[in-house]
């Protein structure tokens, strides 16, 4: 909430356009804070600093860590969209502040205020389900803002991943002729690579309330269907935060859809981005392990170690694969039939 706060305000932005620091005197010389207010602000600055989102100097000079410098408006490839998307009300009052984002991570929230509820009662929904009557799908394509709202976080997080996946394993897409991007979102994935490998023709498919709204561009081909069902043939199918979605046994049935759409096909083998469970480091340890938390409210589905995702590939009549970390809590994980 405090981090809301702080994007609510825009302070980082602030300290940014401050030349990269910024005093309480500086901050209050520039954001809209009430005079009653401004006895307050050093408050949640200081919880702030000391949670890593600010570095303050002895002289009481705040500056911009790694993460903050993600929430700077005019800074490229910026993870403003996703922050507000994470913390955001599905209000009125937000919609002015924010651009009309309607979230359904306000939901999640309410969501997992059903999560002990959930373990005592017997039936087989998910704690969304219980909390607003109906699953996520369903949930946003009834609610057009709501799905727009989810689109653009994903897409933000899609822009700011795919060029570091292109970057670090750039061998991944080369010699590909053909590529599908299963459940791809807005197409802003496809976009990406098809800009860094114009020779590669991208088809993104997802469902209908979602590609209706991707306005043409000339860069990827947008189908609708039900990747339960069918996937279109190419050499490589890409799912990029789509499987944890799923429990094990839809994982099976998509993958044995994307290995068929790959079947005879040069070169042909299925790229995941996803969370494989497991890591050195505390930090990003505990965000896979609070993303699996959201995929039990939110979805049916969860984040895996590599033994499980081991295990659906063999299930799916897939006989190799290979794990390339990308960044923090993401991996690309290649897999041949
Ligand atoms: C978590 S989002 C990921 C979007 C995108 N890949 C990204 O990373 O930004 C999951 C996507 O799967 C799509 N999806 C859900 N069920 C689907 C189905 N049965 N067939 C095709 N796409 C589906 C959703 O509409 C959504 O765009
Ligand atoms: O609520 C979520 C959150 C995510 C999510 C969070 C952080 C990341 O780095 C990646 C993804 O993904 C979700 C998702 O895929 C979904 O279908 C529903 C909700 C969420």
């Amino acid at each position: 909430m405090a981090l809301k706060c702080a994007i609510d305000l825009g302070i980082p932005s602030a300290i940014h356009r401050n030349g990269g620091s910024a005093s309480l005197p500086d901050l209050l010389a520039t954001l809209p804070i009430a005079e009653n207010k401004r006895p307050f602000l050093h408050r949640p600055m200081r919880f702030l600093t000391v949670s890593g989102i600010f570095t303050s100097a002895d002289d009481g000079v705040y500056q911009l860590t790694r993460v903050s410098r993600l929430l700077v408006d005019s800074i490229p490839l910026n993870l403003l969209p996703f922050a507000r998307g994470a913390v955001n009300e599905n209000s009125r009052k937000m919609s002015e502040t924010s651009g009309n984002f309607h979230t359904v991570f306000t939901r999640n929230f309410r969501s997992f205020l059903c999560l002990g509820e959930w373990f005592r009662d017997g039936g087989d929904t998910t704690p969304f389900a219980m909390a607003h009557g109906m699953d996520v799908w369903g949930a946003m394509s009834l609610d057009r803002a709501l799905a727009t709202g989810f689109s653009a976080s994903m897409a933000a997080n899609s822009k700011f991943l795919a060029e570091i996946a292109i970057r670090r394993h750039a061998e991944a897409f080369m010699n590909v002729s053909s590529l599908v991007n299963v459940g791809g979102g807005d197409g802003s994935m496809a976009r990406a690579i098809v800009k860094a490998f114009p020779h590669i023709k991208c088809l993104v498919l997802d469902l209908p309330h979602v590609v209706r709204g991707i306005p043409a561009d000339g860069f990827v081909e947008c189908v609708a269907g039900d990747m339960m069902d069918f996937v279109p043939p190419a050499n490589v199918v890409l799912l990029k935060l789509v499987l944890h979605d799923w429990s094990d046994e839809d994982c099976v049935r998509i993958l044995s859809r994307c290995r068929e759409a790959i079947s005879n096909r040069e070169g042909g083998k299925v790229i995941i981005i996803d969370t494989v469970i497991g890591s050195q480091s505390q930090q990003i340890y505990e965000a896979q392990l609070f993303l699996d938390l959201c995929m039990m409210t939110v979805t049916t589905g969860k984040e895996r170690e590599e033994k499980e995702w081991h295990m659906i590939f063999l299930k799916a009549g897939f006989t190799q694969y290979k794990i390339l970390p990308i960044l923090g809590i993401k991996s690309l994980i290649e897999v041949y039939p």
